[in-house]
């Protein structure tokens, strides 16, 4: 049994019940930067043994393969971090429920669903950390959006912190903002590749080898996240910037423009968190409506 009054979260045991691409990226994190200890977490799936074994091989986290050995690590961990794909959330929380402690702190990586829904699927007022992070946790540059039941004591909220804040930054925020945290950070790498894979696909239509389209638009795309970073400009001022009057860029920002681009992402931010919404319903709606 780990030492519970040590906030160290390299003392505690975890269990990542769902280890799918997200628990991978925050795994990687966690495992590469120190903060954890390997022995310490345990992986498990519904069903894909081979990829239980195919993280212990990579991390040297330990693999949960039958009922006893996945009830038991989920019986015995101090944290158990959810996560499986929101349509599966409200089974395995009711899974959950019989074997749970009210001092196991739940960590939920699942878009939508909200701290009430699981606090009445697990019928008590278990400590829940609900968190939206995104996959650039598995370099260290992850993007986390926190919240807390109320429930969560302040040991447990350090926790939280410390395994979030070794993977990236961290911003706690009041839970509804949630959904906003989606459409910034949760779902906004996506963005960005999709542009890059736009700016590459453009590059390589004009004539430039791939191999040289994508260097070009990697190193441009990690300059301008780092100017942005590293002189705490306004990005619309470093913009300017680049934009010499009646130029080159002043023709591509305004033909962006014309096809309505910030509108684009606006709208398209604007319905990423409404489906987070939407996600969150859904699993309740499902859950209750026996
Ligand atoms: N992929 C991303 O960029 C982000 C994902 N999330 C959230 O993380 C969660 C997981 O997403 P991904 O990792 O992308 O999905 P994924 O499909 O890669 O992984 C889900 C895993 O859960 C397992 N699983 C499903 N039901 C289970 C059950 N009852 N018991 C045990 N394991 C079960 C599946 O076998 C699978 O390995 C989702 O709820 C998503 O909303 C949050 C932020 C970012
Ligand atoms: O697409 C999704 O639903 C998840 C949540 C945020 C990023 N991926």
């Amino acid at each position: 049994m780990a030492n519970l009054s040590s906030s160290k979260l390299k003392d505690r045991t975890i269990v990542f019940y769902g280890a799918g691409s997200m628990a991978e990226a925050i795994i990687r994190g966690i495992v590469d930067t120190g903060v954890a200890t390997p022995g310490n977490i345990t992986v498990l799936n519904r069903s894909n043994g081979d990829r239980l074994l195919e993280l212990q091989k990579k991390y040297g986290v330990v693999p949960a393969l039958t009922p006893e050995q996945k009830d038991a690590a989920l019986a015995r961990s101090d944290m158990i971090v959810l996560g499986m794909k929101p349509k599966d959330s409200a089974a395995a929380l009711l899974t959950l429920k019989p074997l749970l402690r009210s001092e196991q702190l739940i960590v939920s990586l699942i878009a939508g669903l909200t701290i009430q829904t699981m606090h009445r699927l697990l019928a008590n007022e278990q400590p829940i950390v609900r968190t939206m992070p995104n996959t650039s946790s598995s370099i260290g540059l992850g993007a986390t959006g926190i919240s807390f039941s109320a429930s969560v004591p302040e040991e447990g909220r350090a926790l939280a912190l410390s395994m979030f804040g070794a993977i990236g930054m961290t911003s706690v925020v009041e839970e509804n903002l949630l959904q906003t945290v989606t459409a910034v950070s949760g779902s906004g790498p996506a963005y960005i590749y999709y542009m890059m894979e736009a700016m590459i696909r453009s590059g390589i239509e004009q004539g430039l080898a791939p191999e040289a389209a994508r260097e070009l638009v990697v190193q441009t795309v990690r300059g301008a996240a780092e100017m942005v970073r590293l002189t705490e400009e306004d990005p619309a001022e470093l913009r300017r910037k680049v934009t010499s009057p009646n130029g080159t860029t002043q023709a591509a920002i305004e033909t962006l423009e014309r096809h309505g681009f910030p509108e684009a992402v606006s709208q398209a931010m604007r319905r990423c968190a409404e489906r987070a919404e939407e996600m969150g319903q859904a699993i309740a709606d499902e859950a209750f409506a026996r």
